[in-house]
């Protein structure tokens, strides 16, 4: 006769953070206690959950109050599965190795440690024979990561185009929307558990940041760091550029773009960036409002694929925790092991001076005869190819007449685009670029 999987020895399991998304998993796992065990086929129990202060009421989480404990140190020790959602470099680091020293698989959603020195924890977990998980680390519930590594093995992705931060998503919906403030709409994101700890994370693009990361590596076999990674926020787009945006039929988003491509030495290199952009609104990731996140994935043979969801949230995240959770547990029951890190292909990062993309640059110009032909020159100049010029007059308060030139150009080097923008600036025919903006997905 065979037992049941809830009369099994149950598998230990140590919670590291009961902050937004620590809640959720401990709410989650004691609330689907009976149907994890059987999708597992042995129970889970919590033989812990560190945090950094005891005697705060946690009873919504539904635990006994004795599992709690600050020894984060002595917790990782005895457990077959640690899930670490405390965030940040340390201890996190220091303790998932530690878990995977005393044998115990781990599932995290730390994607600033993953992207910084995922390769020590890949080595760490393949050293000890445990597993390592990290579904939430990207677009929080979407599942993005295990349809790159596994239903995608056996293809090739040419480019993965992601909204991968909920905060900024939000934020500039906001103001595309309803005009917004900034600051006002920050706050709000960070009252709905979207924000990190430190939001300038999330305005500065260092979250997505990390996540291109992870998502080059994966999808292109090679390691790429946060630090490889070219970085702009949304801190600097302005009301003026929403405008802009609109008047294209576009949008502006914040998008980590991971690129396979051709680098100038005819070698095949990643482009890695994240970076405000406009967007045509017919393209799939204009429609992604609010706090949701989307990942575009372009592949050789399965074509275009876009996977949409919620990115961040103690819930949304939690579900893509306790679906790592399961698949660890699974292989603990049956012996096996996830697949390790896939960095055979080795590309290099190539700089960003080398990113091929369209621009959209807006210049306050005298309104004088010849001064088209100024600026068309300096474009030439650099070899980048004008695809539109449209030209707006306005008059100033003291009866005089401006011109501002709206330009969008074909496809050229983030290079010759910064060689060309800072040479405009020099003619006495321009007083200001008034902005320079990408255009992506065509
Ligand atoms: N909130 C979200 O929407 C998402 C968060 N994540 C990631 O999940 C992780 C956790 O995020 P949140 O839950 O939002 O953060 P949080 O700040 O709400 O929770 C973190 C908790 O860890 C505790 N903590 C910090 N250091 C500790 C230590 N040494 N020992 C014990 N406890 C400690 C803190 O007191 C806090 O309660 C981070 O890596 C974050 O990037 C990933 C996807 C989405
Ligand atoms: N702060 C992040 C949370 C998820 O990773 C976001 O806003 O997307
Ligand atoms: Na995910």
């Amino acid at each position: 006769m065979t037992t049941a999987p809830a009369q099994q020895t149950p598998l230990r399991v140590a919670l590291l953070g009961g902050g937004v998304v620590g809640g959720s998993v401990a709410r989650l796992l004691t609330s689907q206690a009976d149907d994890l065990a059987q999708r597992i086929g042995r129970p889970l129990e919590i033989v812990g959950v560190a945090v950094r202060r005891e005697g705060r009421d946690r009873s919504d989480l539904g635990l006994d109050p004795s599992v709690f404990t600050t020894d984060a140190e002595d917790l990782v020790t005895r457990a077959d599965i640690v899930v670490e959602v405390i965030g940040g470099i340390e201890p996190a680091r220091s303790l998932i190795l530690r878990a995977m020293e005393h044998g115990a698989s781990v599932v995290t959603a730390n994607k600033a440690l993953l992207a910084e020195d995922g390769p020590t924890l890949y080595e760490a977990a393949a050293e000890h024979g445990v597993d390592l998980y990290y579904e939430a680390a990207v677009a929080g519930a979407i599942p993005i990561l295990r349809p790159i590594r596994d239903s995608l093995a056996g293809d090739s992705i040419r480019r993965v185009t992601g909204i991968v931060n909920g905060t900024t998503n939000f934020v500039l919906d906001a103001m595309d929307t309803t005009g917004a403030g900034f600051a006002e709409t920050v706050e709000r994101a960070q009252a709905l558990g979207y924000a990190e700890a430190d939001p300038t994370a999330d305005v500065e693009g260092f979250d997505a940041a990390a996540k291109a990361a992870i998502l080059s590596s994966l999808a292109f076999h090679s390691r790429v760091s946060s630090a490889d990674v070219h970085r702009e926020g949304i801190t600097e787009v302005s009301a003026r550029d929403i405008a802009a945006a609109q008047e294209m039929d576009c949008t502006v988003k914040l998008l980590a773009i991971c690129e396979r491509v051709v680098g100038a030495d005819g070698r095949e290199g990643i482009s890695a960036r994240v970076h405000p952009a406009l967007i045509p609104l017919s393209h799939p990731l204009a429609s992604v409002r609010g706090a949701y996140n989307a990942v575009f994935v372009e592949a050789e043979g399965a074509g275009d694929l876009m996977f949409y969801g919620q990115g961040a949230g103690g819930d949304p995240t939690a579900s893509a925790v306790l679906g790592d959770l399961v698949a660890v547990a699974r292989a603990r029951v049956t012996g096996g092991r996830g697949p390790g890190e896939s960095a055979y292909a080795d590309l290099p990062v190539l700089p960003m001076g080398q990113a091929i993309t369209r621009y959209h640059v807006s210049l306050d110009v005298a309104d004088r005869s010849g001064v088209l032909a100024s600026v068309a020159t300096v474009f030439a100049n650099h070899d980048v190819s004008i695809e539109t010029v449209r030209q707006q007059v306005v008059t100033d308060d003291d009866g005089g007449s401006r011109a501002m030139l709206i330009i969008v150009t074909h496809a050229a080097t983030d290079a010759a685009l910064s060689a060309t923008v800072n040479e405009l600036a020099e003619l006495d025919t321009v007083n200001e670029v008034t902005s320079v903006m990408r255009v992506e997905g065509n």
